[in-house]
Formats: C-alpha cells, sequence, structure tokens
C-alpha cells in the first residue's frame, strides 16, 4: 500500500527523515511519544482480535550463545534438544578449523546469499579464531571502577591514543595485545558484527519508496530496519552506572573488535559508534528461548535478535499483544480488539523480553 500522503516527492530518502520512516512500518498503528517518555505504538484505528500487526523476515543482527555455537542453527535459530547440525560453513586458519551450523542447506544456503560476498561469515570466522586464540592467555581479574563519571570519560579517551599507537604496530605486536575475551562478551561481540555487516551492506542505499514496511521486497525491508536501528535508544551508560565493571568489559570488546574485523568493517567501527550499538541491545534486544511443550519446562536461553521494526512496542504486565518467534521471523498478533488510540504493548517477559 502506497502512503503518498506521508511521503510524496520521489527525491525525498527517508534516510533524511527517520521520523517519517516510523510512521511507515505499519499501517495498523503509529509510533508517537507516551505519556511516560519515550515512544510507543498506538492503533490507528479498531483492530480486531488475532489481528497480525507487524511481521519481521530476520533481525538486523543476532548472536548465539557459545554453548549453543553447535546446536543452533545460525540462519533460522533451530534448536532440537541439543542435537549438533552437521551443515557448516568453515574457514580454517592454519591448524584452527572455524565454523557456523545450519539446519538445513537450505538454511546454509540462505545465509550465503544474504552475505553475499562473505564479509559476515569472514568477520563471524575471525571473531571465533581470535576468541580461541585469547583462551590461550591468562584469564584477567574484571576491574571494578572507583570513580565512575570520571573513569568512564578518562578510559575511552584513553582507547584513543590507544588507537593512534595501533596504527604504527607490527601485526606480530598487534596479535600479542588481543584481549582474552568471555562468554558474554563473545555474544555481544557476534552481535556488534551483524550491525557492522548491515551497516556496511545497507548503509549508502538511500530509501527513497513511500511504501509500507510489509509491502516492500526483503532487501529494502533490511534497509528499513537499518534507519529505524539507528534511531534505537541506548542505554549504554545508564547499564555501566548499574554495573560499573561492564565499563572494562566495553572497552575489552572495543579493543578486541578493532583488533578483529577485516578492511571492510573498520571504517565503521569506533568508540562512539560501537558504544551505541551496543547500547541499543541493552534495551531492545529479543531473547531467542528454546520452545518447551510443556510451559513448566525451563526454556534455555540461546542467543538474542535485534528487530529494530519490532522494538518500538513497550511492555505491559497486561499485554494486548503476543510475540511469537517463528524461526528467525517475529509476529506480533493482537490478544483482544483493539480500540483506535490505544497503546499496543507485550509482555518483555524475561531478561531481554
Ligand atoms: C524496546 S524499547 C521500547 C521503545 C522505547 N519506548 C522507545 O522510545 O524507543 C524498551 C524501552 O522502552 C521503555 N519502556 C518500555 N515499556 C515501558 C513501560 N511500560 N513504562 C516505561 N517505559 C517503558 C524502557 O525505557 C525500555 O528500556
Amino acid at each position: 500500500m502506497a502512503s503518498d500522503d506521508i511521503l510524496s516527492s520521489d527525491e525525498l530518502t527517508l534516510v533524511d527523515y527517520p521520523e517519517t520512516a516510523l510512521q511507515l512500518i505499519s499501517p495498523l498503528f503509529s509510533v508517537d511519544k507516551t505519556v511516560y517518555g519515550g515512544r510507543g505504538c498506538f492503533a490507528k484505528s479498531i483492530i480486531p482480535s488475532g489481528t497480525i500487526i507487524h511481521r519481521c523476515s530476520s533481525p538486523i543482527s543476532s548472536s548465539i550463545a557459545r554453548p549453543f555455537k553447535k546446536e543452533v542453527c545460525h540462519y533460522c535459530f533451530k534448536y532440537d534438544n541439543g542435537k549438533t547440525w552437521k551443515i557448516k560453513r568453515s574457514q580454517q586458519f592454519g591448524k584452527q578449523m572455524c565454523s557456523i551450523v545450519f539446519c538445513t542447506e537450505e538454511c546454509r544456503d540462505k545465509f550465503s546469499q544474504e552475505d553475499g560476498e562473505g564479509i559476515y561469515l569472514k568477520n563471524l570466522m575471525l571473531v571465533e579464531k581470535n576468541y580461541l586464540q585469547g583462551l590461550k592467555k591468562h584469564e584477567v581479574e574484571p576491574k571494578e571502577p572507583k570513580d565512575l563519571d570520571t573513569e568512564i570519560l578518562q578510559e575511552w579517551e584513553k582507547v584513543g591514543s590507544w588507537e593512534e599507537k595501533l596504527k604504527t604496530m607490527k601485526p606480530s605486536k598487534r596479535e600479542s595485545i588481543l584481549p582474552r575475551i568471555d562468554e558474554s562478551e563473545y555474544l555481544e561481540i557476534n552481535y556488534v558484527i551483524g550491525a557492522l555487516f548491515s551497516m556496511y551492506k545497507y548503509g549508502n542505499s538511500g530509501i527513497t519508496s513511500p511504501e509500507y514496511f510489509q509491502d516492500i521486497k526483503r532487501e529494502e525491508q533490511n534497509q528499513f530496519e537499518l534507519q529505524y536501528f539507528n534511531t534505537l535508544q541506548s542505554t549504554e551508560l545508564e547499564k555501566v552506572r548499574k554495573y560499573p565493571y561492564l565499563l572494562y568489559s566495553y572497552i575489552n570488546i572495543y579493543k578486541f573488535l578493532k583488533l578483529t574485523v577485516s578492511e571492510q568493517l573498520q571504517p565503521y567501527i569506533n568508540t562512539d559508534e560501537i558504544r551505541c550499538i551496543i547500547g541499543r541491545n541493552l534495551s531492545n534486544a529479543f531473547g531467542i528461548w528454546s520452545e518447551v511443550s510443556d510451559p513448566k519446562e525451563d526454556k534455555e536461553f540461546l542467543g538474542f535478535g535485534v528487530y529494530p521494526s519490532a522494538s518500538f512496542f513497550n511492555h505491559s504486565c497486561a499485554p494486548n499483544l503476543v510475540k511469537t518467534r517463528i524461526g528467525n521471523q517475529l509476529v506480533f498478533t493482537t490478544l483482544r480488539d483493539i480500540s483506535a488510540g490505544e497503546e499496543l504493548c507485550i509482555n518483555y517477559g524475561n531478561f531481554f523480553g
């Protein structure tokens, strides 16, 4: 459905009008300010119970928790009670073989098709190799800042001078300063890689089509997703204030990324961008949980994905929407009849929502 009333000239690009792009997520709801601060989604007219109001075909980026690396399909997140998937994309580094796994050849091929030149795979493999390399180093005690606000500024400034030194450093020396990362940092880093890859792939495309998200092709949807991603709230500072040790963890992540990613993704790496990418995940990621037949059974946290166009639904303990994951898709359906102007909310449930 065209929405010429929202954007009428072909010469406009939505990159210049992020607020306009937000109104193209769905013809059924608008994204507006809430009375309690921030944005939310509001029904434009009466919506009957059982209506699918939004469908996201894939996350802008996702990350699989390390213990489930061989058991969760990298494309559709299928998990079958701990079964190891045998279909792989791999890269050999000397004696070290690094891989990601898929549940079917179809998923592997879809992944490869979306990756195009193979930049995403290459960077995931570099992360894997350097993660394993780092494990050979001694574990370092996590540092706790003492005067947090001063230290946040000072420590990130120090990263700037560290980067200057890096420019003249020999490759062997760079390898020796590669930080050891833990499993939670590994999870975060793989998500950052996906976000950087989206910036590389979709960052230069000006979207001119004034159509609703649901009516455009997958490739164009990804371009919209990147624009929505850029408008997401980052809560990096709030999180560091709550858990001060994260300051040093995020610096570790930054240094690891700077020393690891390929030349194609290097232009997107700077401290502000990486802090923002991390911060957007903190308040917007959707957990990828194993499916259980009995609700009393414990679900496994398999990883998480960021779906920017679905990130404007706020939380309610009495939600009027339910979120369902079908493979790597997220589908949002009304749980009851909705009145015009009513806010559409999901229940964030567990930690990641
Ligand atoms: C996924 S985002 C939702 C969209 C967000 N309100 C925005 O403006 O981008 C999650 C964040 O929204 C806010 N939020 C969600 N539900 C809320 C609620 N019921 N009351 C107040 N803030 C809420 C919190 O700041 C939370 O971290």
